[in-house]
C-alpha cells in the first residue's frame, strides 16, 4: 500500500478528508496534530456540555492510504489542482508519498493490550493472553466499541479502590454510572457487590457491558441512566470533570447514608472545582493520583 501525507489548515481538513475518501479512492484517512509534542500542541475535547470539537487541529497532518502508487499520486495531483485547496494563506500541501509495509493489524492491535495488574491477584486479561498464575480475580476483556480496557489510569485507580474495599462492597448494591465496557461493574461484582446496576448514555456501552458481564459470568443490569434507582452503598463514576460537576446532585442523591462515592476522569488541577460542586452533599478528597489524573472519594454522612 502507499501512503500520501498532506498538511492542511483547520478550515480545509474536513473537505480534504471527504475528497480523499469519497472522490479520490483513498482506503482510509487519518488526521493528526502537526504540532503534536511541541509547545503549539492543542487538545481537542468533546466533553458533554462543551462545544463540539472541530474536525482538525490548527495545522493537521492527513495520512491517506491507497492501493497503488499511481492512485496516490493521481489523488495528490487532482487535489492540489482544486481552487478551494490552494487559497492564499489556507492551502493544502503534500509532504510525502511512500510505500508502507503490509502489517498484521490484528497482531499489532493485540500486542498493544497486555494484561493489566490491579493487585497481585486481580488482573484484567485480554482473551488472547494466558492469565497469570497468581490471578484469582480476573476480568477477561478485549478492546471494543466502549471505553474501559483497564489500561487507562482513571479505570485502574477505580479498580484499585474496589480491590481495597471488598469489605464495604460484599453483599451491597453498586451503581456504575458511565459504565463504558462495564469494567468497574464487573470488578465490583468480582468483589462481592450485588445487585449491580451499570448505566451509560451510549447504547453501544450498554450492549457491550451486558456482553462483557455475560462473558465474565457476572450478573448485572445494564441500561440508560434513568435505570438507576434509589440509593446505593457504592456509586462509581469515571466520566470527566465537566459532566461530573453537572451530575453532582443526581449522583449524591443515589449514594446511601454512610455510602461511598468514587469519582474519576478528573485532572489534578480540577480537584478544587469538584470539591466545591459536591460540598453540599459529600466532602470529597483526593485519594490517589496517576499521571496527572486523580481519584476523588467521599462518604455521605450517615
Ligand atoms: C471514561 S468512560 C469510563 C468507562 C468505564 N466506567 C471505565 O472506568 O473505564 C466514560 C463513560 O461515561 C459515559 N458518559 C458520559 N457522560 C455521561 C452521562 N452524563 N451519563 C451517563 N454516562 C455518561 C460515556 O458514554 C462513557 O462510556
Amino acid at each position: 500500500m502507499f501512503e500520501l501525507v498532506l498538511q492542511a489548515p483547520e478550515s480545509l481538513v474536513e473537505s480534504v478528508s471527504d475528497a480523499l475518501m469519497e472522490e479520490l479512492d483513498a482506503l482510509s484517512v487519518s488526521v493528526e496534530d502537526s504540532d503534536a509534542d511541541t509547545d503549539a500542541e492543542k487538545a481537542l475535547f468533546g466533553e458533554p456540555g462543551m462545544p463540539a470539537p472541530s474536525a482538525g487541529w490548527q495545522r493537521s497532518t492527513l495520512k491517506a492510504l491507497f492501493e497503488s502508487e499511481a492512485a496516490a499520486s493521481e489523488a495528490a495531483t487532482l487535489l492540489l489542482a482544486q481552487d478551494w485547496a490552494t487559497q492564499p494563506g489556507a492551502s493544502v500541501s503534500m509532504t510525502a508519498l511512500h510505500e508502507v509495509a503490509e502489517q498484521d493489524w490484528v497482531r499489532l492491535t493485540q500486542s498493544q493490550f497486555d494484561p493489566v495488574e490491579i493487585t497481585p491477584t486481580f488482573w484484567i486479561v485480554p482473551t488472547w493472553h494466558e492469565p497469570p498464575a497468581a490471578a484469582t480475580r480476573l476480568i477477561r476483556l478485549d478492546p471494543g466499541m466502549a471505553f474501559g480496557t483497564g489500561t487507562h489510569p482513571t479505570t485502574r485507580m477505580c479498580l484499585g479502590w474496589i480491590a481495597a474495599h471488598e469489605a464495604d462492597i460484599r453483599g451491597r448494591r453498586v451503581l456504575d454510572y458511565g459504565c463504558g465496557s462495564g469494567i468497574l461493574a464487573i470488578g465490583a461484582a468480582l468483589h462481592g457487590g450485588a445487585p449491580i446496576d451499570a448505566v451509560d448514555i451510549d447504547p453501544a456501552a450498554i450492549a457491550t457491558t451486558a456482553q462483557n458481564a455475560a462473558d465474565n459470568g457476572v450478573t448485572l443490569r445494564s441500561g440508560a441512566p434513568d435505570m438507576a434507582s434509589g440509593e446505593y452503598p457504592l456509586v462509581l463514576a469515571n466520566i470527566l470533570a465537566t459532566p461530573l460537576k453537572m451530575l453532582a446532585p443526581l449522583l449524591c442523591g443515589h449514594v446511601a447514608q454512610g455510602g461511598h462515592l468514587v469519582l474519576a476522569g478528573i485532572l489534578d488541577r480540577q480537584a478544587d472545582e469538584l470539591k466545591a460542586a459536591y460540598a453540599p452533599w459529600i466532602a470529597l478528597e483526593v485519594s490517589n493520583t496517576v499521571d496527572g489524573w486523580i481519584l476523588m472519594t467521599g462518604r455521605k454522612p450517615g
